[in-house]
């Protein structure tokens, strides 16, 4: 597989302003294999899964943590919520250094992890007010809290009906609200949509957008749907293998990439080096990159190249089995940056865990 020069946006290290919500530098975390596969000399080494990874958001602002399955996202989550310490680097969460001070951060942060945490035999009424009593809200204070949230996330019909009949997006709705009870400061969403159905997900959406717009709460958001990081985060952080390989606001790293794409597939590998040799001498395209039998061409305007591309491909002998032009998107960044489209990622890493 041919590589293109990376070229990060932002140096990954640089160290954030006053008025941090989240500030990670150089994060490195390694998991000890799985015991039982071997020991001694045979044993498998620690599984990295932050390879010094940094990265910060201001105060009020969505931050979005983008990668395929694996990428280390949950691991670098649950680094800044006290779940877990790095091996090196620090943190800091509202300012907090969660290894020094890990019993303020719990104080001033809401954790919405992958799975529901609230007590399906309540109601959503009671769920929230059980939680509001366990950060020391009185009896009164917590039910006036729960039915203020319960409005605000458009849950207060449902909210004497037991929660293990609601919806699914009731459900993630509830979870979220029951992480913002307390009023933190930093609010961690863990993949909060996977698994909902397109409606109920971008119901979830419009929710987190509002929840910036309202006050000062920086919000920091993992996330494998490209298309959720590109409508919610106002700074991205694309990781892949546990490093970071771009960041920027998505209109800054879509912009980054000037001009346009052309997706050119073949049938077969055998057919891949002279597609690729037909693409690089079309007059125009500048930067070729590979994967598995799709190749991707980058070219100022496609309008001007497409004619020639077919004719290169046609000159050289080579079927084309597709070809597609597309403006930049948060796909094309990715594989500008990490050598490898998204969904061959996703496929890898698959693979891998069924390996
Ligand atoms: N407790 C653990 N023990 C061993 N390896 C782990 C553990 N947790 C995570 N890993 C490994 O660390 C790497 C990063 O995992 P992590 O869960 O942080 O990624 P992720 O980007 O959140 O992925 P996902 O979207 O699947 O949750 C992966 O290779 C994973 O298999």
């Amino acid at each position: 597989m041919s590589v293109t020069t990376r070229n990060q946006t932002e140096p990954p290290g640089a160290r954030a302003e006053v008025g941090t919500g989240i500030e990670a530098v150089d994060l490195v975390k390694s998991y000890a294999p799985p015991a039982a596969r071997g020991r001694g000399r045979n044993a498998p080494p620690p599984v990295p899964a932050l390879r010094g990874v940094s990265f910060a958001a201001p105060q009020g602002t969505i931050l979005g943590l983008l990668g395929p399955n694996g990428a280390g996202k949950t691991t670098a989550v649950k680094i800044l919520t006290t779940l877990s310490t790095p091996d090196s680097g620090t943190a800091l969460v509202a300012g907090i250094d969660v290894a020094k001070n890990p019993t303020a951060v719990r104080r001033v942060i809401g954790y919405v992890p992958q799975k529901p945490s609230f007590d399906p035999n309540l109601t959503g009424r009671e769920n929230l007010i059980l939680q509001a009593r366990i950060y020391g809200a009185n009896r009164a204070d917590a039910g006036r809290d729960a039915d203020a949230i319960l409005a605000r996330f458009g849950l207060s019909e449902a909210a004497g009906r037991i929660t293990r009949k609601w919806s699914g997006g009731m459900q993630r709705k509830l979870d979220v609200a029951m992480a913002l009870i307390h009023s933190p400061k930093v609010l961690f969403l863990d993949e909060p949509t996977t698994g909902l159905d397109p409606e109920a997900r971008s119901e979830l959406w419009t929710a987190i957008a509002d929840l910036t717009r309202a006050g000062d709460l920086t919000v920091l958001l993992t996330t494998h749907y490209l298309e959720e990081a590109d409508r919610l985060a106002d700074h991205l952080v694309i990781v892949d293998r546990g490093t970071v390989v771009a960041s920027g606001s998505p209109e800054q790293l879509k912009d980054g990439l000037a001009g346009d794409t052309i997706h050119a597939g073949v049938a077969s590998p055998d057919l891949v080096e002279s597609a690729r040799a037909a693409l690089l001498g079309v007059d125009g395209i500048d930067e070729v990159t590979v994967d598995g039998t799709d190749l991707y061409a980058r070219a100022a305007s496609a309008s001007r190249v497409l004619a020639g591309v077919v004719a290169a491909f046609e000159a050289a002998g080579v079927p084309l089995a597709t070809v597609t032009a597309a403006r930049p998107s948060l796909e094309q960044v990715y594989l500008h940056h990490a050598g490898r489209s998204y969904r061959s990622a996703q496929e890898d890493r698959r693979e891998e865990e069924s390996a």
